[in-house]
Protein backbone atom coordinates (compact mmCIF):
# COMPACT_ATOMS: atom_id res chain seq x y z
CA UNK A 1 0.00 0.00 0.00
CA UNK A 2 1.37 3.37 -0.72
CA UNK A 3 2.37 5.82 1.94
CA UNK A 4 -0.03 8.67 2.43
CA UNK A 5 1.98 12.52 1.53
CA UNK A 6 0.65 15.43 3.09
CA UNK A 7 0.09 18.26 0.05
CA UNK A 8 -1.18 21.86 -0.08
CA UNK A 9 -4.00 22.41 -2.90
CA UNK A 10 -4.12 25.63 -4.70
CA UNK A 11 -7.11 26.37 -7.36
CA UNK A 12 -8.88 22.65 -6.27
CA UNK A 13 -10.95 23.44 -9.38
CA UNK A 14 -8.58 23.55 -12.02
CA UNK A 15 -8.77 21.45 -15.08
CA UNK A 16 -5.07 20.35 -15.31
CA UNK A 17 -3.53 18.74 -12.18
CA UNK A 18 0.28 20.01 -11.78
CA UNK A 19 2.34 18.53 -8.43
CA UNK A 20 5.34 20.20 -7.10
CA UNK A 21 7.48 17.76 -5.34
CA UNK A 22 8.36 20.59 -2.45
CA UNK A 23 7.48 23.75 -1.73
CA UNK A 24 9.73 26.23 -4.21
CA UNK A 25 10.23 29.78 -3.29
CA UNK A 26 8.02 32.68 -4.11
CA UNK A 27 4.47 32.85 -5.83
CA UNK A 28 4.47 33.64 -8.87
CA UNK A 29 4.90 30.48 -9.93
CA UNK A 30 1.47 29.14 -8.10
CA UNK A 31 -0.12 32.32 -9.56
CA UNK A 32 1.01 31.68 -13.53
CA UNK A 33 -0.08 28.23 -13.36
CA UNK A 34 -3.41 28.85 -11.34
CA UNK A 35 -4.35 31.26 -13.85
CA UNK A 36 -3.70 28.90 -16.46
CA UNK A 37 -6.49 26.69 -15.09
CA UNK A 38 -4.20 24.72 -13.10
CA UNK A 39 -4.81 22.39 -9.90
CA UNK A 40 -1.61 22.88 -7.87
CA UNK A 41 -0.32 20.44 -5.23
CA UNK A 42 2.77 20.99 -3.20
CA UNK A 43 4.07 18.38 -1.10
CA UNK A 44 4.61 19.50 2.17
CA UNK A 45 5.98 16.31 3.52
CA UNK A 46 8.35 16.29 5.95
CA UNK A 47 11.09 14.50 4.10
CA UNK A 48 13.77 16.21 2.67
CA UNK A 49 14.58 13.62 -0.35
CA UNK A 50 11.21 11.96 -1.33
CA UNK A 51 11.49 8.43 -2.51
CA UNK A 52 10.20 6.98 -6.03
CA UNK A 53 7.12 5.52 -3.90
CA UNK A 54 6.71 8.77 -2.34
CA UNK A 55 6.45 10.81 -5.91
CA UNK A 56 3.94 7.82 -7.81
CA UNK A 57 1.87 8.14 -4.61
CA UNK A 58 1.78 11.99 -5.40
CA UNK A 59 1.51 11.44 -9.49
CA UNK A 60 -1.67 9.11 -8.92
CA UNK A 61 -3.96 8.03 -11.58
CA UNK A 62 -4.23 11.71 -13.18
CA UNK A 63 -1.31 13.83 -13.34
CA UNK A 64 -0.54 16.29 -15.82
CA UNK A 65 2.84 17.82 -15.00
CA UNK A 66 4.99 18.08 -12.47
CA UNK A 67 8.13 19.83 -11.04
CA UNK A 68 10.67 18.10 -9.41
CA UNK A 69 14.15 18.25 -7.61
CA UNK A 70 17.56 17.08 -8.20
CA UNK A 71 17.86 14.74 -5.30
CA UNK A 72 15.02 12.46 -6.81
CA UNK A 73 15.20 9.85 -9.10
CA UNK A 74 13.39 10.50 -12.36
CA UNK A 75 14.03 7.23 -14.47
CA UNK A 76 11.74 5.00 -16.38
CA UNK A 77 9.58 4.15 -13.44
CA UNK A 78 8.30 7.30 -12.44
CA UNK A 79 8.02 8.61 -16.06
CA UNK A 80 5.87 5.45 -17.22
CA UNK A 81 3.64 6.36 -14.14
CA UNK A 82 3.72 9.86 -15.37
CA UNK A 83 2.47 8.63 -18.82
CA UNK A 84 0.11 6.63 -17.91
CA UNK A 85 -1.61 9.33 -15.53
CA UNK A 86 -1.97 11.40 -18.78
CA UNK A 87 1.14 13.25 -17.97
CA UNK A 88 3.40 15.07 -20.75
CA UNK A 89 5.68 17.67 -18.97
CA UNK A 90 7.97 16.83 -16.19
CA UNK A 91 10.85 19.74 -15.22
CA UNK A 92 13.65 19.45 -12.79
CA UNK A 93 13.93 23.02 -10.59
CA UNK A 94 17.89 22.98 -11.74
CA UNK A 95 19.70 23.30 -14.55
CA UNK A 96 21.71 20.23 -14.18
CA UNK A 97 19.33 17.23 -14.88
CA UNK A 98 21.64 14.18 -14.57
CA UNK A 99 19.37 13.00 -12.14
CA UNK A 100 16.73 12.39 -15.28
CA UNK A 101 16.91 9.95 -17.45
CA UNK A 102 16.26 11.71 -20.75
CA UNK A 103 15.62 8.47 -22.69
CA UNK A 104 13.42 7.03 -20.98
CA UNK A 105 10.97 10.30 -20.67
CA UNK A 106 11.35 10.93 -24.57
CA UNK A 107 10.28 7.14 -24.93
CA UNK A 108 6.98 7.70 -22.96
CA UNK A 109 6.39 11.31 -24.97
CA UNK A 110 7.02 13.30 -21.52
CA UNK A 111 8.89 16.58 -21.80
CA UNK A 112 11.80 16.97 -19.62
CA UNK A 113 12.70 21.28 -18.39
CA UNK A 114 15.49 22.63 -16.87
CA UNK A 115 16.16 26.22 -15.80
CA UNK A 116 19.16 27.82 -17.48
CA UNK A 117 20.58 31.72 -17.08
CA UNK A 118 18.62 32.38 -14.35
CA UNK A 119 21.29 30.92 -12.11
CA UNK A 120 24.64 31.96 -13.92
CA UNK A 121 25.39 35.07 -12.13
CA UNK A 122 24.41 33.15 -9.02
CA UNK A 123 26.03 30.09 -8.93
CA UNK A 124 29.64 32.10 -10.49
CA UNK A 125 29.49 34.42 -7.35
CA UNK A 126 29.21 31.22 -4.90
CA UNK A 127 32.30 29.73 -6.73
CA UNK A 128 34.24 33.04 -6.67
CA UNK A 129 33.38 33.12 -2.73
CA UNK A 130 34.95 29.76 -2.48
CA UNK A 131 37.84 30.82 -4.13
CA UNK A 132 38.37 33.40 -1.74
CA UNK A 133 37.64 31.26 1.41
CA UNK A 134 39.67 28.65 0.53
CA UNK A 135 42.76 30.83 -0.97
CA UNK A 136 42.48 33.11 2.46
CA UNK A 137 41.62 30.72 4.82
CA UNK A 138 39.10 32.49 5.97
CA UNK A 139 36.71 29.91 7.39
CA UNK A 140 40.01 28.14 9.51
CA UNK A 141 40.54 31.67 10.27
CA UNK A 142 36.97 32.61 11.49
CA UNK A 143 37.60 29.28 13.92
CA UNK A 144 40.31 30.17 15.50
CA UNK A 145 38.90 33.72 16.47
CA UNK A 146 35.41 32.46 17.76
CA UNK A 147 37.92 29.54 19.49
CA UNK A 148 39.29 32.42 21.46
CA UNK A 149 42.78 31.83 20.31
CA UNK A 150 43.64 35.13 18.93
CA UNK A 151 46.39 36.89 21.00
CA UNK A 152 47.91 39.74 18.35
CA UNK A 153 48.85 40.19 15.21
CA UNK A 154 51.70 37.66 13.88
CA UNK A 155 53.73 37.43 10.44
CA UNK A 156 53.29 33.56 9.83
CA UNK A 157 49.40 34.06 10.82
CA UNK A 158 46.95 32.20 8.21
CA UNK A 159 49.22 33.47 5.35
CA UNK A 160 47.34 32.57 2.00
CA UNK A 161 47.34 33.22 -1.64
CA UNK A 162 47.26 35.91 -3.72
CA UNK A 163 45.14 36.30 -6.34
CA UNK A 164 46.19 38.90 -8.64
CA UNK A 165 48.49 38.11 -11.48
CA UNK A 166 47.73 34.55 -10.78
CA UNK A 167 46.28 32.25 -13.42
CA UNK A 168 42.95 31.00 -12.56
CA UNK A 169 41.83 27.73 -14.96
CA UNK A 170 38.17 26.74 -15.47
CA UNK A 171 36.79 23.21 -16.71
CA UNK A 172 33.76 23.71 -18.45
CA UNK A 173 33.93 27.26 -19.74
CA UNK A 174 30.20 27.20 -21.16
CA UNK A 175 27.73 29.83 -18.60
CA UNK A 176 28.87 29.37 -14.83
CA UNK A 177 32.22 28.78 -16.00
CA UNK A 178 32.81 31.95 -18.51
CA UNK A 179 30.69 34.40 -15.70
CA UNK A 180 33.26 32.68 -12.58
CA UNK A 181 36.35 33.42 -15.01
CA UNK A 182 34.99 36.92 -15.73
CA UNK A 183 34.49 37.64 -12.25
CA UNK A 184 37.86 36.47 -11.52
CA UNK A 185 39.53 37.90 -14.78
CA UNK A 186 38.11 41.56 -13.72
CA UNK A 187 38.15 40.88 -9.56
CA UNK A 188 41.18 40.17 -9.22
CA UNK A 189 42.98 40.50 -12.63
CA UNK A 190 44.27 37.42 -13.17
CA UNK A 191 44.97 35.13 -16.37
CA UNK A 192 42.85 32.93 -17.69
CA UNK A 193 43.36 29.22 -19.03
CA UNK A 194 40.53 26.76 -20.29
CA UNK A 195 39.37 23.84 -21.20
CA UNK A 196 36.13 23.11 -23.11
CA UNK A 197 34.89 21.02 -25.75
CA UNK A 198 33.54 24.18 -27.58
CA UNK A 199 35.52 27.32 -27.83
CA UNK A 200 34.20 30.07 -25.79
CA UNK A 201 34.81 32.82 -28.43
CA UNK A 202 32.52 35.75 -26.05
CA UNK A 203 35.26 34.75 -23.34
CA UNK A 204 38.31 35.08 -24.91
CA UNK A 205 37.12 38.62 -26.55
CA UNK A 206 36.35 39.46 -23.52
CA UNK A 207 39.54 38.70 -22.43
CA UNK A 208 41.47 40.48 -25.05
CA UNK A 209 39.57 43.31 -24.35
CA UNK A 210 39.57 43.88 -21.00
CA UNK A 211 43.74 43.25 -21.56
CA UNK A 212 43.71 46.41 -23.95
CA UNK A 213 41.73 48.50 -21.72
CA UNK A 214 44.25 47.33 -18.43
CA UNK A 215 47.46 48.22 -20.79
CA UNK A 216 45.80 51.69 -22.03
CA UNK A 217 45.65 52.49 -18.45
CA UNK A 218 49.22 51.62 -17.91
CA UNK A 219 48.70 48.42 -16.35
CA UNK A 220 49.82 45.17 -16.53
CA UNK A 221 47.58 43.29 -19.20
CA UNK A 222 45.22 39.83 -18.45
CA UNK A 223 45.54 36.98 -21.10
CA UNK A 224 43.93 33.71 -22.23
CA UNK A 225 44.72 30.81 -23.43
CA UNK A 226 42.45 27.53 -24.79
CA UNK A 227 44.07 24.60 -23.22
CA UNK A 228 44.23 21.49 -25.69
CA UNK A 229 43.87 18.89 -22.55
CA UNK A 230 42.47 19.18 -19.10
CA UNK A 231 46.06 18.18 -18.17
CA UNK A 232 47.25 21.80 -19.17
CA UNK A 233 44.74 23.31 -16.92
CA UNK A 234 45.77 21.18 -13.96
CA UNK A 235 49.20 22.02 -14.58
CA UNK A 236 49.26 25.26 -14.87
CA UNK A 237 46.51 26.89 -13.20
CA UNK A 238 47.10 28.59 -9.42
CA UNK A 239 43.07 28.06 -8.79
CA UNK A 240 40.73 25.80 -10.77
CA UNK A 241 36.98 25.82 -10.77
CA UNK A 242 35.14 23.04 -12.15
CA UNK A 243 32.11 23.74 -13.92
CA UNK A 244 31.15 21.21 -17.02
CA UNK A 245 27.84 19.09 -16.85
CA UNK A 246 27.77 16.00 -15.07
CA UNK A 247 27.91 12.88 -17.38
CA UNK A 248 30.29 9.68 -18.46
CA UNK A 249 32.45 12.44 -19.75
CA UNK A 250 33.34 14.13 -16.53
CA UNK A 251 32.81 11.22 -13.65
CA UNK A 252 35.72 11.60 -11.36
CA UNK A 253 37.70 13.93 -13.90
CA UNK A 254 39.34 14.83 -11.12
CA UNK A 255 40.90 11.56 -9.46
CA UNK A 256 44.43 10.62 -7.88
CA UNK A 257 46.00 11.20 -11.30
CA UNK A 258 44.41 14.42 -12.06
CA UNK A 259 45.13 15.88 -8.31
CA UNK A 260 49.20 14.48 -8.84
CA UNK A 261 49.34 16.99 -11.60
CA UNK A 262 48.12 20.10 -10.31
CA UNK A 263 50.52 22.35 -8.19
CA UNK A 264 51.13 21.43 -4.61
CA UNK A 265 49.42 25.03 -3.70
CA UNK A 266 46.67 25.22 -5.83
CA UNK A 267 43.13 26.24 -4.54
CA UNK A 268 40.15 23.49 -6.30
CA UNK A 269 36.61 24.86 -6.64
CA UNK A 270 34.00 22.38 -7.48
CA UNK A 271 30.22 23.45 -7.63
CA UNK A 272 29.57 21.80 -10.66
CA UNK A 273 28.52 17.72 -9.16
CA UNK A 274 30.01 15.93 -6.83
CA UNK A 275 30.90 13.00 -8.91
CA UNK A 276 32.89 15.62 -10.96
CA UNK A 277 35.73 14.97 -8.14
CA UNK A 278 37.03 11.34 -6.89
CA UNK A 279 36.46 12.66 -3.32
CA UNK A 280 38.07 9.41 -1.80
CA UNK A 281 41.53 10.70 -3.87
CA UNK A 282 41.06 14.48 -3.06
CA UNK A 283 41.12 13.31 1.14
CA UNK A 284 44.19 11.51 0.74
CA UNK A 285 45.30 14.49 -1.75
CA UNK A 286 44.46 17.16 1.19
CA UNK A 287 46.10 15.07 4.04
CA UNK A 288 49.54 14.89 2.08
CA UNK A 289 49.55 18.01 0.57
CA UNK A 290 48.41 20.54 3.56
CA UNK A 291 49.06 23.98 1.67
CA UNK A 292 46.46 22.58 -1.46
CA UNK A 293 42.98 23.95 -0.45
CA UNK A 294 39.67 23.35 -1.77
CA UNK A 295 36.24 24.62 -1.86
CA UNK A 296 33.15 22.32 -2.23
CA UNK A 297 29.54 23.40 -2.97
CA UNK A 298 28.81 19.45 -4.17
CA UNK A 299 29.76 16.11 -3.09
CA UNK A 300 29.54 12.69 -4.46
CA UNK A 301 26.88 10.91 -2.15
CA UNK A 302 25.31 13.93 -1.14
CA UNK A 303 24.41 14.62 1.48
CA UNK A 304 27.53 13.04 3.19
CA UNK A 305 30.58 13.55 2.76
CA UNK A 306 33.77 10.74 2.09
CA UNK A 307 35.36 9.72 5.51
CA UNK A 308 37.99 12.05 6.83
CA UNK A 309 36.40 15.39 4.33
CA UNK A 310 34.93 16.86 7.56
CA UNK A 311 37.96 16.84 9.86
CA UNK A 312 40.48 18.74 6.93
CA UNK A 313 41.11 22.18 7.47
CA UNK A 314 42.15 22.97 3.95
CA UNK A 315 38.69 22.20 2.77
CA UNK A 316 35.96 24.74 3.13
CA UNK A 317 32.52 22.86 2.69
CA UNK A 318 29.04 24.41 1.98
CA UNK A 319 25.71 22.58 1.40
CA UNK A 320 24.90 22.37 -2.29
CA UNK A 321 23.86 26.46 -2.17
CA UNK A 322 25.49 27.78 -4.93
CA UNK A 323 22.17 29.22 -6.58
CA UNK A 324 20.86 30.23 -2.77
CA UNK A 325 19.73 34.02 -3.62
CA UNK A 326 16.31 34.91 -2.99
CA UNK A 327 15.73 35.94 -6.76
CA UNK A 328 17.16 32.88 -8.28
CA UNK A 329 15.64 30.65 -6.39
CA UNK A 330 12.14 32.01 -7.26
CA UNK A 331 12.93 32.53 -10.70
CA UNK A 332 14.07 29.17 -11.30
CA UNK A 333 10.50 28.07 -9.78
CA UNK A 334 9.03 30.16 -12.40
CA UNK A 335 10.90 28.70 -15.49
CA UNK A 336 10.11 25.02 -14.21
CA UNK A 337 7.01 25.80 -13.88
CA UNK A 338 6.40 27.42 -17.40
CA UNK A 339 8.21 24.65 -19.14
CA UNK A 340 5.40 22.55 -17.45
CA UNK A 341 2.87 25.04 -18.29
CA UNK A 342 3.82 25.39 -21.66
CA UNK A 343 4.04 21.80 -22.29
CA UNK A 344 0.79 21.20 -21.23
CA UNK A 345 -0.78 24.17 -23.42
CA UNK A 346 0.91 22.95 -26.34
CA UNK A 347 3.34 26.17 -26.60
CA UNK A 348 6.18 26.17 -28.60
CA UNK A 349 9.67 26.35 -27.57
CA UNK A 350 11.87 29.83 -26.37
CA UNK A 351 14.06 30.30 -29.20
CA UNK A 352 17.19 31.14 -27.01
CA UNK A 353 17.12 29.06 -23.46
CA UNK A 354 20.04 31.09 -22.56
CA UNK A 355 17.97 34.41 -22.55
CA UNK A 356 15.19 33.52 -20.33
CA UNK A 357 14.93 37.52 -18.59
CA UNK A 358 11.08 37.70 -20.62
CA UNK A 359 10.01 34.77 -18.63
CA UNK A 360 11.40 36.67 -15.16
CA UNK A 361 9.76 39.97 -15.54
CA UNK A 362 7.17 39.77 -12.99
CA UNK A 363 5.76 43.21 -14.66
CA UNK A 364 4.37 41.61 -17.92
CA UNK A 365 2.95 38.37 -18.39
CA UNK A 366 5.64 35.57 -19.78
CA UNK A 367 5.80 34.19 -23.33
CA UNK A 368 3.62 31.80 -24.93
CA UNK A 369 6.51 29.52 -24.50
CA UNK A 370 8.66 26.50 -22.97
CA UNK A 371 11.40 28.53 -21.50
CA UNK A 372 13.81 25.25 -21.93
CA UNK A 373 13.00 21.64 -22.93
CA UNK A 374 16.28 19.30 -22.88
CA UNK A 375 14.40 16.37 -25.05
CA UNK A 376 12.40 18.90 -27.41
CA UNK A 377 14.48 17.41 -30.77
CA UNK A 378 13.76 13.99 -30.49
CA UNK A 379 9.50 15.10 -29.32
CA UNK A 380 9.45 17.09 -32.44
CA UNK A 381 8.96 20.20 -30.59
CA UNK A 382 9.49 23.30 -32.61
CA UNK A 383 10.82 26.78 -31.65
CA UNK A 384 8.87 29.71 -31.11
CA UNK A 385 8.78 32.44 -33.65
CA UNK A 386 8.42 35.11 -30.67
N1 LIG B 1 26.22 23.79 -7.31
C1 LIG B 1 25.09 24.24 -7.80
O1 LIG B 1 24.16 24.60 -7.09
C2 LIG B 1 24.92 24.35 -9.29
C3 LIG B 1 24.15 25.40 -9.80
C4 LIG B 1 23.99 25.48 -11.18
C5 LIG B 1 24.60 24.54 -11.99
N2 LIG B 1 25.34 23.53 -11.44
C6 LIG B 1 26.00 22.56 -12.33
O2 LIG B 1 26.77 23.29 -13.28
C7 LIG B 1 26.62 22.66 -14.54
C8 LIG B 1 26.92 23.65 -15.65
O3 LIG B 1 25.89 24.58 -15.78
P1 LIG B 1 25.89 25.64 -16.98
O4 LIG B 1 24.61 26.38 -16.93
O5 LIG B 1 27.15 26.43 -16.98
O6 LIG B 1 25.89 24.64 -18.22
P2 LIG B 1 26.52 24.83 -19.67
O7 LIG B 1 25.95 23.74 -20.49
O8 LIG B 1 26.37 26.24 -20.11
O9 LIG B 1 28.09 24.56 -19.42
C9 LIG B 1 28.66 23.29 -19.30
C10 LIG B 1 29.94 23.29 -20.10
O10 LIG B 1 30.65 22.07 -19.83
C11 LIG B 1 31.27 21.70 -21.04
N3 LIG B 1 31.66 20.29 -21.02
C12 LIG B 1 30.88 19.21 -21.20
N4 LIG B 1 31.63 18.08 -21.12
C13 LIG B 1 32.89 18.49 -20.87
C14 LIG B 1 34.12 17.81 -20.67
N5 LIG B 1 34.18 16.48 -20.75
N6 LIG B 1 35.22 18.54 -20.42
C15 LIG B 1 35.17 19.89 -20.37
N7 LIG B 1 34.03 20.59 -20.54
C16 LIG B 1 32.92 19.89 -20.79
C17 LIG B 1 30.23 22.02 -22.11
O11 LIG B 1 30.80 22.09 -23.41
C18 LIG B 1 29.71 23.36 -21.61
O12 LIG B 1 30.40 24.47 -22.17
C19 LIG B 1 25.19 22.11 -14.52
O13 LIG B 1 25.03 21.03 -15.41
C20 LIG B 1 25.00 21.69 -13.08
O14 LIG B 1 25.33 20.34 -12.92
C21 LIG B 1 25.49 23.42 -10.11
O1 LIG C 1 21.85 22.28 -11.30
C1 LIG C 1 21.42 23.17 -10.56
O2 LIG C 1 20.64 24.05 -10.96
C2 LIG C 1 21.89 23.24 -9.13
O3 LIG C 1 22.60 22.20 -8.69
C3 LIG C 1 20.90 23.78 -8.16
O4 LIG C 1 20.72 25.11 -8.47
Amino acid sequence: MATPVSIEVWNPNGKYRVISTKPMPGTRWIRLLTDQNCRVEICTQKKTILSVEDILTLIGDKCDGVIGQLTEDWGEVLFSALSKAGGKAFSNMAVGYNNVDVDAATKYGVAVGNTPGVLTETTAELAASLSLAASRRIVEADEFMRAGLYDGWLPHLFVGNLLKGQTVGVIGAGRIGSAYARMMIEGFKMNLIYFDLYQATRLEKFVTAYGQFLKSNGEEPVTWKRASSMQEVLREADVISLHPILDKTTYHLINKDSLAIMKKEAILVNCSRGPVVDEVALVEHLKENPMFRVGLDVFEDEPFMKPGLRDMKNAVVVPHIASASKWTREGMATLAALNVLGKIKGYPLWSNPNQVEPFLDENSPPPAACPSIVNAKPLGLTASKL
